[in-house]
């Protein structure tokens, strides 16, 4: 079930992210813009900006979105501007410039596929944010649907999952764990973001043949005493180790590129946990530039401007629009 909201003019193609520091001094102050309000311990904050130091305070997803968008500009019949919410290009900067070249609506697609407050509502309430700042004349800015099982996303994933199974090895996808609460709010009925990831994960794993997979988490934040989604990447491979696994292929199913929780928090961190318990550990790429995604986002845009018919391989519906209230929201954050 998809509900449509029929064919709309846009005048350009927005890509909004995360942002990502770009040098050792932008480190700090990007974390501060991820952290402000958000009761995360300082601890934390200087652990991950080691991580981020051990790559020379650049993240890889500044460079993976503007492969992205080189791969997409030949693609699309609209001008691409890319603002981000935490790091430059900040999203109201390119909403002044967009304004300033004329643009009076965009379609904005977003680097998470999935519902929730991270990776869907806080997007939206940047948009509202960023307008704002931006005063009279911003842009109108609509949101692609989410788009976690669609055939350009799941593919890339099977097709690495194929490549890397071995007889005896363990799938186990892999996604950034969420406060449960966040979860219980997320999408209009609740749990939206868990449902749609494990909805996505059946289906790489279907479409790569294989029945026995598990979904874990990864990348926990805040303070202890706050509930997140578990079990652990880690704790879940010291679990596997003790009940005799000694494979395990990860498919990293919450992201799109191999940013900096793919290459540290998985490459490095459960890599090491692996070694460490005696499992051999292979991880499968994020879909990226791969030639089937960016179609994806090609196909997404003619859904909107032309309404090009829609692909979609799962159960669960999705929207144009959210549902504009009680959506995402989540008790103690502010909503635009
Ligand atoms: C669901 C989700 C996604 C997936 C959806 C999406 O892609 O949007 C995601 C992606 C990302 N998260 C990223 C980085 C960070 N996330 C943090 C903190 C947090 N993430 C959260 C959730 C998510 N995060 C939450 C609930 C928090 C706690 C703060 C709060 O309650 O709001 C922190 C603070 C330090 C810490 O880790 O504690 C950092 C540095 C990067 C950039 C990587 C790079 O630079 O390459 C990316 C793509
Ligand atoms: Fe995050």
């Amino acid at each position: 079930m998809v509900s449509q909201n029929g064919p709309v003019t846009y005048d350009a193609f927005l890509l909004l992210s995360f942002g990502g520091p770009e040098g050792p001094d932008d480190v700090i102050p990007f974390l501060e813009n991820v952290t402000r309000g958000r009761g995360v311990p300082p601890e934390r904050l200087v652990e991950v900006a080691e991580h981020y130091r051990h790559f020379g305070g650049v993240s890889p997803i500044n460079g993976q979105c503007r492969a992205l968008l080189a791969a997409l500009e030949p693609r699309l019949d609209l001008p691409v501007y890319w603002g981000n919410r935490n790091w430059h290009p900040m999203l109201a900067d390119t909403l002044k410039k967009m304004r300033g070249d004329g643009v009076r609506r965009a379609l904005a697609f977003v680097t998470s596929p999935f519902g929730g407050y991270s990776s869907c509502r806080q997007y939206w309430d940047d948009i509202a944010a960023a307008r704002h700042l931006v005063g009279d004349g911003a842009p109108e800015i609509d949101k692609i649907r989410h788009y976690h099982d669609h055939p350009g996303f799941i593919e890339p994933f099977a097709e690495g999952v194929r490549a890397a199974m071995t007889p005896g090895a363990r799938l186990v996808f892999t996604a950034h764990s969420i406060p449960t609460t966040m979860d219980a709010h997320s999408g209009p009925a609740g749990h939206r973001y868990t449902g749609q990831l494990t909805e996505a994960a059946g289906l790489v794993a279907d479409a790569a043949g294989v029945t026995d997979w598990d979904l874990v988490w990864q990348s926990r934040s805040g303070p202890p005493s706050v509930p997140w989604l578990e079990p652990d990447v880690n704790d879940h491979l010291a679990a596997l180790a003790k009940e005799g696994l000694t494979a395990v292929v990860a498919a990293p199913i919450g992201f799109i590129s191999d940013h900096l929780e793919v290459i540290w928090d998985l490459d490095n961190e459960a890599a090491a946990t692996a070694a460490e318990v005696g499992i051999d550990w292979r991880r499968v790429p994020t879909p990226g530039v791969d030639p089937r995604f960016v179609d994806m986002v090609v196909e997404l845009v003619a859904e909107r401007v032309a309404g090009a018919p829609r692909r979609k391989l799962g159960e669960l519906p999705v929207w144009d629009a959210c549902p504009a209230v009680g959506c995402c929201t989540i008790p103690g954050r502010t909503h635009k």
